[in-house]
């Protein structure tokens, strides 16, 4: 009651309104936005590169997320993130970041928002992500997970990925590991893989010990 008492209206009624977040799926016009800050965030590794082909190509997996200033008129692209499916029994969240002078508005949840929401809507069971920064991924319902357990993410992008070797990302999941795939055998052999290590931070680059070369 105390603490009701203290708020003073009349000033926070002066505040300006947050400019509103508008958070949909991507069209070919915010192609060049995603291509720009995509690749902005590879060079160090942060998430893959992608061609401008590319992003047209899948342009319908990816959402965006913009802020309007209705009285300046302006647009804003603050991010985007893409939901890429494997078929119903996985999907996966890639390539979600934010404009660095942007962060921290909320627009990284509402995109990941929206890719799991898209997720439910497939009827999707699994939810699979790779990343470095797991922390942020825990408190919308993902968890650290065996990568072996998502062989087609595996076969899609890692067996062509020039860090296969010394990897230092995490697998992630939400929901259950999935029981079936798509795109490569269920349970994944040496040489495609070693044996999983208990460190998911190491699992694939263990392959550089096996001698193991493709
Ligand atoms: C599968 C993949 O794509 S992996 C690649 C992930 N992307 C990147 O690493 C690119 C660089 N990072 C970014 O673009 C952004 O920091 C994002 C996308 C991770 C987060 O975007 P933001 O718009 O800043 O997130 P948002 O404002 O919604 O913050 C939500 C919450 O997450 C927290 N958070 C933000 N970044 C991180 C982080 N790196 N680690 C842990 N928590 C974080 C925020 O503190 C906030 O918590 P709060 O609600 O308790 O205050």
């Amino acid at each position: 009651m105390t603490d009701l008492a203290t708020v003073d209206l009349g000033q926070l009624a002066t505040e300006p309104a947050a400019a509103p977040l508008r958070v949909h799926k991507a069209h070919l016009q915010d192609a060049q936005n995603i291509f720009d800050l995509v690749n902005a965030h590879s060079g160090d590794g942060t998430l893959l590169k992608r061609s401008f082909a590319e992003i047209c190509e899948n342009i319908r997996d990816f959402t965006v997320a913009y802020r309007d200033h209705p009285e300046t008129g302006e647009v804003d692209f603050l991010g985007c993130g893409a939901l890429h499916l494997y078929g119903p029994h996985l999907a996966e969240v890639r390539s979600i970041v934010v404009r660095q002078d942007r962060r921290g508005l909320g627009a990284g949840d509402a995109i990941l928002e929206a890719l799991i929401a898209e997720g439910e809507e497939h009827h999707v069971t699994s939810v699979c992500l790779f990343t470095r920064i797991p922390d942020y991924f825990e408190h919308l319902g993902f968890r650290m997970a065996d990568r072996t357990a998502m062989p087609d993410k595996i076969y899609k992008d890692c067996q062509t990925c020039p860090r296969l070797y010394a990897c230092d990302e995490v697998a992630m999941v939400r929901g259950p590991l999935p029981h079936v795939t798509m795109l490569g055998p269920r349970s994944i052999q040496r040489p495609e893989l070693a044996q999983p290590s208990e460190d998911p931070l190491v699992q694939i680059s263990g392959l550089a010990k096996t001698g193991t070369s493709r």
